[in-house]
């Protein structure tokens, strides 16, 4: 790609999402928030100077123009070929309840860099910082976990009982919980949104976690593989089908459910980009606090390359007579 930093374009579209997912904070509905905050996102997308192609689409159940799907034209068709990976809203239902942790992500990559298996599902994950680097082995993926632990322990020179790990509150992860809980680490249960638990344990500045450990959504894992490589940590990932049907898919579409996958596997080269926009306050990000006119945010942006990190914090003018989503107000 051009050495222009993209990521300063793509902050704009987690932006814009956020403003119009955040007004829905707390009316207990998942779904509309989602569309709006995407059909903000795909208007902005639109004026990115790339040929851009969206891979690993929503699988979800709003209406089509209501989505990102896998295979989706965006940008203004001129530029360099990218492929992006969007979540709209991380955490929607986060959000619908008025919970802490919802954010807006996107992360952007040379076409044809980024794992894109478009009919799975489910990945299990492993995520820590550059300074546990070392002691992600593939091996761990298979191992007890009270067996990766100790490892993480003797780089970080803490003890396990020292130890947090995030993990994504359910019940598949009921076995996994119970192994870490035995082997004396303590565990960080969040009920949704596990790219804020990849941002939470990859990167240093955030020492309440020390890795996370969890089966979750695909797009979220390579979005979470952007910002690792960012940043610097290590990850590894596995397909992780949860159903039936998605294993016969797997199948059919010649997957290899065994391989384990590195970060820059997952996504490879350095020509990475990430943003990531807070919609709810949370840990890794404030949310959107709207102010009659005005609506401020707070961003994460990385970029592979010069493992820049920047936080930004803007402030909008919020333009009721435009388009209706900018408002979260949509009349579908
Ligand atoms: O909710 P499931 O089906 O267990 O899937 C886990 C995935 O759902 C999330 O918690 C929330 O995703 P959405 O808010 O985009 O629906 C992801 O962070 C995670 O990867």
């Amino acid at each position: 790609m051009d050495t222009r930093n993209l990521g300063l374009d793509l902050v704009r579209i987690t932006e814009a999402a956020a403003i119009a997912a955040g007004r829905h904070m707390g009316f207990g509905d998942a779904i509309r928030p989602d569309g709006d905050a995407t059909t903000a996102m795909r208007r902005e997308l639109n004026t990115l100077p790339v040929d851009g192609r969206i891979v690993l689409g929503e699988h979800r159940e709003l209406k089509s123009d209501r989505m990102l799907r896998h295979g989706d034209a965006v940008g203004t068709g001129h530029g360099d070929a990218v492929d992006l990976v969007v979540d709209p809203v991380d955490g929607r239902n986060l959000l619908a309840r008025g919970l802490p942790g919802a954010i807006s992500v996107i992360a952007a990559a040379p076409r044809g860099s980024m794992w894109a298996p478009e009919r799975a599902v489910y990945m299990e994950k492993l995520v820590v910082d550059r300074h546990a680097a070392s002691a992600i082995v593939p091996e761990c993926l298979d191992a007890p976990a009270a067996w990766t632990l100790s490892l993480l322990a003797r780089v970080k020179e803490k003890a396990v009982r020292d130890l947090v790990i995030f993990v994504l509150d359910r019940p598949r992860h009921a076995d996994l919980i119970d192994e870490i809980r035995a082997a004396g680490a303590r565990v960080m249960l969040q009920a949704e949104g596990d790219v804020a638990g990849a941002l939470l344990a990859a990167s240093p500045r955030h020492p309440g976690v020390d890795a996370l450990m969890d089966i979750g959504g695909i797009p979220e894992g390579v979005i979470a593989a952007c910002a690792v490589r960012a940043l610097g940590g290590a990850m590894l990932g596995r397909l992780a089908p949860q159903s039936q049907k998605e294993r016969s898919d797997l199948r059919t579409s010649g997957l290899d459910e065994s391989a384990i996958l590195t970060a820059s596997d997952l996504v490879s080269g350095t020509d990475l980009y990430f943003s990531a926009t807070g919609v709810t306050d949370g840990p890794v990000l404030r949310g959107v606090h709207y102010h009659g006119q005005r609506a401020e945010t707070h961003s994460l942006v990385l970029r592979a390359e010069t493992r820049t990190r920047r936080t930004i914090q803007a402030e909008h003018l919020l333009d009721e007579n435009a388009d209706p989503t900018w408002l979260g107000h949509d009349t579908n």
